[in-house]
């Protein structure tokens, strides 16, 4: 039986250690482990429970700062500062840290993720992107509160506080967004495209399933967004996938050309392909006596894709999610020299791994959004015979904590197979 007392709503004091997966810092306070939103490795703050996980661990914001870091600045987000007591936007974990101390922390958690996770000891180094910390992203979906107003969630929580602005935010789509009341508790997908036509879809609720419903009316901008990456034009549905930070595709896709390396005239697979944008690269790379398989679940993007690649008719496209695909018959006769895969944040998991291993690629490229869902992803392959290459890491998503890591894995190549 659980006899600790119910820590929810105290404030208690204490010294905070290293940075955890999801943007907190781990304490302890008399033997129980306490993680912190909004504070630094070293510092002494009071932190107030908004979790308590009865007897477990808890979680808290920093609501008063003792003894601060090097690395601490004023938020520019005042809906990120502690004076706010609890109720603090969701999004930004660590608006209170500098540009360095971001990438520090961030290469902190990869580094430890891939040691705890895969028992992998490869110490990695998160790089930032061009354009700073502020007005970067380029996609977004607000909430909208009983009033109409949009805004963000408090973080856990499904209170929504109203915003005026969001200073990681493209100036024109935030615009969009805040210049007008909505329905109330819908949601607003908001996208500013490379020409910085700024695209705006409502989606409402839906009374009888209380939730939001997936029918959605369009109420700024076209059909597309336009995009601009590897020296081509991208056509991408206004909010279908593509990277949110306007120097992310360009960054990725140089790695995955580097860490691929397909030989001229070989096979490589782009498993949750989006519209093409790692395609594009490996068909450049296998030339048109090559072939790249793409695969990917959402029609729109396969549609997308299909378009924008319609001059490399190298590529082949296989609409459906990965796992069925995989253990399909029609993914041609070639086993693939190299597998680049850009799942979704869980990861790719045991399935997918083992099916791309099972066609023996000399080289996979491992694009991962989640830390923890690269070190599983990561520690998998390294079960099936793979080794551990090389990690390129990027700070996609400044002021957040996410990040984005690309792995190379290798097999030694055995030439009497
Ligand atoms: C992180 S995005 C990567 C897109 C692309 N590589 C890029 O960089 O633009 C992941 C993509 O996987 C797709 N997806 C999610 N689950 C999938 C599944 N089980 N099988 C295939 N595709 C899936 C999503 O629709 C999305 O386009």
């Amino acid at each position: 039986m659980n006899d600790k007392p119910d820590w929810t709503g105290s404030r208690l004091e204490v010294e905070v250690g290293s940075a955890a997966h999801g943007g907190h810092c781990v304490a302890r306070h008399e033997g129980r482990v306490v993680f912190v939103r909004h504070a630094l490795p070293g510092e002494t703050v009071v932190v107030e429970i908004t979790e308590d996980k009865g007897g477990g661990f808890c979680r808290g914001d920093a609501v008063e700062v003792r003894s601060a870091a090097a690395g601490r600045v004023t938020p520019p987000c005042p809906l990120a500062d502690p004076a706010r007591g609890t109720r603090r936007c969701g999004g930004c974990d660590w608006q209170h840290a500098d540009g360095e101390t971001q990438l520090e922390l961030k290469s902190s958690v990869v580094t430890e993720q891939l040691r705890r996770i895969a028992g992998i000891d490869h110490p990695v180094e998160v790089r930032a992107l061009p354009g700073g910390l502020l007005r970067w992203r380029s996609r977004a979906r607000t909430a909208v509160d009983g009033e109409g107003r949009p805004g963000f969630r408090v973080h856990r929580s499904h209170e929504v506080i109203p915003i005026t602005d969001c200073p990681i935010t493209m100036e024109a789509a935030v615009g969009a967004v805040t210049s007008r009341d909505w329905s109330p508790d819908s949601e607003v997908e908001v996208t500013q495209d490379v020409d910085d036509e700024v695209h705006v879809t409502a989606h409402t609720r839906d009374p009888r399933r209380g939730r939001v419903k997936r029918a959605s009316q369009r109420v700024q901008g076209g059909e597309f967004a336009r995009e601009e990456a590897v020296g081509r034009s991208w056509n991408v549905s206004a909010h279908g996938f593509w990277q949110v930070h306007p120097a992310a595709a360009d960054a990725f896709a140089a790695t995955v050309a580097r860490m691929a390396a397909t030989p001229f005239g070989g096979t490589a697979w782009d498993l949750y392909a989006g519209v093409g944008l790692f395609a594009s690269v490996l068909a450049e790379q296998v030339g048109p006596a090559g072939a790249v398989l793409a695969v990917e679940s959402a029609r729109s993007a396969v549609r997308d894709a299909t378009a924008n690649l319609s001059d490399l008719p190298q590529v082949g496209f296989r609409s459906g999610p990965v796992e069925k695909v995989l253990g399909g018959r029609d993914l041609g006769a070639a086993d693939p020299d190299v597998v680049v895969l850009d799942p979704p944040r869980k990861g790719a998991g045991r399935e997918v791994v083992e099916a791309i291993s099972a066609r023996r690629p000399t080289r996979i490229v491992h694009v991962a959004c989640d830390p923890a869902a690269l070190a599983r992803d990561v520690g998998l392959f390294v079960e099936q015979g793979y080794r551990l290459g090389e990690i390129e890491a990027f700070d996609a998503f400044p002021m957040t904590h996410h990040v984005e890591s690309l792995a190379l894995l290798e097999r030694d190549v055995d030439y009497a197979e």
